[in-house]
């Protein structure tokens, strides 16, 4: 679905990523960490070709990125859906114009987008909202509204940049199931999080970079903490990483939830 071949992507002098290679599969649910700066934003602009790599091969649903015409790229984005940490609403539009315009704004039919607009609302479970303005939800909502406005063109792809970045735990947690939810029908989804807790419990690949390189790579529960050791000072020591981990063996073991 995306792979990377030997991706270099310089500006100037800076490194934003070197030499990585990793192929994401149709169906993945896959995280992607690190501290800042590592080259997550680098990664995610490179395959919606915001920006041109510096040399490599990146490969989106067997379409090589880098060789792609202007004109060509609007068909890529709109096989990809994306959602932000602070959800860019529009304000003036209530939840379902919200949810529209992104179907407006690729020509879709009016029957159809009457038709998908209530289906996506209430499968996010905010069809009781459609007629709110986005001042009047919750921040969960709102990032509600946000999924639903990128999968209500059915993208392959969902890339979901730090989505639980401005929710409380269990508000972020609900928006996890949903996203995991997404996926199970069949959406490859991407997320770059800093939120170690919700990659340790949702037990998915883990990719890690840092200075632009990959640094890890793995599936399970434990990919986050492993990843960090050694790499991310501010996650204390080896020994909390370990503690983490334990917490979490307990929490997937079903005793505790
Ligand atoms: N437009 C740019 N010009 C010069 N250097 C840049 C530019 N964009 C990114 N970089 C550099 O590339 C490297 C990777 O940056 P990138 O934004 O991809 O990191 P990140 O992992 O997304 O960080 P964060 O978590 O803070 O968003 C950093 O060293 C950054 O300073």
């Amino acid at each position: 679905m995306i792979v990377f071949d030997n991706v270099t992507k310089y500006y100037k002098s800076n490194v934003g990523l070197e030499k990585v290679s990793v192929r994401i599969n149709k169906g993945d649910f896959v995280f992607l960490v690190g501290p800042s700066g590592a080259g997550k934003s680098t990664f995610i602009k490179l395959i919606l070709k915001e920006i041109d790599a510096t040399s490599g091969s990146i490969k989106v649903r067997g379409r090589e990125v880098t060789t792609m015409s202007n004109r060509q790229v609007p068909i890529l984005r709109r096989n990809i859906g994306i959602v932000f940490q602070d959800f860019r609403l529009l304000p003036k539009k209530t939840v379902y114009e919200n949810v529209a315009f992104a179907m407006e704004i690729i020509h879709q039919p009016k029957k159809l987008i009457k038709k998908y607009v209530p289906q996506v609302l209430s499968m996010v479970g905010i069809a009781s909202k459609a007629n709110k303005y986005p001042d009047e939800l919750s921040a969960g909502e709102q990032q509600r509204v946000a999924i639903a406005r990128a999968i209500v063109n059915r993208p392959r792809i969902l890339i979901a940049d730090e989505p639980t970045g401005n929710l409380d735990p269990d508000t972020a947690w609900e928006i996890m199931q949903l996203l995991d939810q997404i996926n199970k029908r069949g959406t490859t989804i991407l997320m770059v999080t800093h939120a170690k807790d919700i990659v340790d419990k949702m037990g998915k690949r883990v990719i890690a970079i840092e200075k632009g390189r990959i640094v890890r790579d793995e599936f399970g529960l434990y990919g986050y903490a492993e990843a960090l050791e050694g790499v991310e000072s501010t996650f204390d020591t080896i020994q909390s990483a370990r503690t983490f981990r334990s917490k979490s063996r307990f929490r997937r073991g079903g005793r505790e939830e």
